[in-house]
């Protein structure tokens, strides 16, 4: 397994080892211990899936109170996944880094609570598959407008499809600062 840091602290790309065969391949989608060594302890509390079609952007979700670390990845098609730093106090606050997850390169990302993550689909059809460090609680569900000047996310696509809760969801600068995750160093 390799873990490689991004340009935005905190958020992790995992690159698992994989056994090819005769037989197709093998590969440890997570492994505690391992990711312990590189300093990375989530505790797994909701396994979620999704399936989107070629141009279906989900995102920019959180979660406040009760914010979950998200460790992601895609095993069929292909995303653009992109994780927000919108934590009040934060030094990084406003920044985002982006990393493409496949089928193919099954790479792993590690997305820290309090942070707002998203995803555009590239491929036909994408199926998404994460981990999460606390469960579903929907009266703290929150989004951001993907497409928010202040973030000034270089999404791949633009043409998008968004579900209505997603479209109309707020810009960063009309969110009050008590629905934003507090910076913790
Ligand atoms: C997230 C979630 C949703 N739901 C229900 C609520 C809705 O009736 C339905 C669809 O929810 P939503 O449209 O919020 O699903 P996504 O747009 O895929 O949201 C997710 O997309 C982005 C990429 C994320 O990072 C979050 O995990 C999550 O917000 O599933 C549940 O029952 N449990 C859950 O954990």
């Amino acid at each position: 397994m390799k873990v490689i840091e991004t340009d935005l602290p905190g958020c992790l790309v995992i690159e698992p080892r994989v056994f090819g065969d005769a037989r197709g391949f093998f590969f440890e989608s997570f492994n505690h211990d391992k990711l312990a060594q590189h300093g990375l302890q989530p505790q797994f509390v909701q396994g979620n899936v999704s399936s989107s079609t070629r141009g279906v952007l989900r995102g920019l979700h959180y979660q406040w109170p009760n914010p979950q670390g998200k460790y992601v990845s895609v095993v069929e098609g292909e995303v653009w996944d992109v994780a927000v730093d919108i934590r009040r106090g934060s030094p990084h606050f406003g920044r985002w880094t982006a990393v493409v997850l496949s089928a193919e390169n099954k790479r792993h990302f590690w997305i820290p609570e309090g942070f707002a993550h998203g995803f555009v689909t590239l491929s036909e059809r994408a199926v998404f598959s994460y981990l999460c460090t606390a469960t579903y609680d929907a009266s703290a569900d929150a989004s951001i407008r993907w497409n928010d000047a202040r973030l000034a996310i270089d999404w791949p696509v633009t043409d998008v499809n968004l579900s209505d809760k997603d479209a109309r969801a707020p810009f960063l600068d009309e969110v009050a600062d008590e629905r934003l995750p507090i910076y913790v160093p």
